[in-house]
């Protein structure tokens, strides 16, 4: 069988899954090992306010993910609404429950600004490009986000459930649900556009690098490049 017969999204996932290092990821392929987000996540040793400055960041490129797919006219964006793997809401929950704790919540400060920004220039101008971001974003949370999370609430929570690593219903069918309606939206586009569309990957690992290293920068000044 092709993979084109299987569907893009089989595609963009093996993409992306040589951008990961064997460390992260058993089918990663990236060999190279740049900083400690590149190890493996049980070898992590993170603080509470780089996990929180990653929080505050990761929730405003939901809120434009989520924003641009709601407001959108465009078709294409219609059928990427209400995919049960929105995250903005749940988010915002669990930055209260911080502030409950006691925890300052920090400002924005520069990458989740700059990654919401880009996605809104990008939605309006290159559909292949944004569905890249969109599929990625959403996908690596509940993948590698999950694997951070579980660490985090066990070396610093307490073992805390936070309400972002929770979804309504069964997880498997929510992703299956989302990977059949992005291969519906691309059923139509030239070989030309899905190339564009993958070659997008990095940019979007680059992005959400950016926002990962919150969690592992020191805690005194947030450190990221
Ligand atoms: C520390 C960082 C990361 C770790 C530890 C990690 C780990 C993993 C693992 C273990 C998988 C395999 C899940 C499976 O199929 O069983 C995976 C899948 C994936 N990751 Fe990551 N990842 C990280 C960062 C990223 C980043 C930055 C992106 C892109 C923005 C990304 C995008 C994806 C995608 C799209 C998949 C495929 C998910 C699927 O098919 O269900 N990951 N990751």
């Amino acid at each position: 069988m092709t993979l084109q017969a299987k569907g893009f999204v089989d595609e963009m996932r093996m993409v992306s899954m040589r951008l990961h290092t064997r460390e992260q990821a058993r089918e990663g392929e990236k060999k190279e090992v740049k900083g400690p987000q590149d190890r493996s996540v049980s070898k992590w040793d993170p603080t509470i306010v780089g996990y929180l400055r990653f929080l505050v960041e990761s929730k405003l490129v939901y809120d434009a993910l989520e924003c641009i797919v709601d407001k959108s006219d465009f078709p294409y964006y219609a059928e990427l609404r209400n995919t049960g793997l929105e995250r903005s809401e749940q988010l915002g929950r669990d930055l209260e429950w911080f502030k409950s704790q006691g925890y300052g919540i920090p400002g924005p400060s520069g990458p989740g600004v700059n990654y919401a920004f880009y996605l809104q220039q990008l939605s309006a101008k290159d559909l292949p490009a944004f569905i890249c971001h969109f599929y990625n974003f959403y996908f690596a949370h509940t993948a590698g986000g999950r694997m951070i999370g579980k660490t985090v609430a066990e070396k610093l929570l307490n073992k805390k459930d936070l309400e972002c690593y929770k979804w309504d219903g069964e997880l498997k069918q929510i992703l299956q649900n989302l990977r059949d309606k992005i291969n519906k939206v691309t059923l139509g586009w030239t070989r030309e556009e899905k190339n564009h569309c993958l070659e997008e990957t990095e940019r979007s690992f680059k992005y959400s690098g950016d926002i990962l290293r919150f969690i592992l920068s020191p805690a005194s000044t947030g450190a990221h490049t």
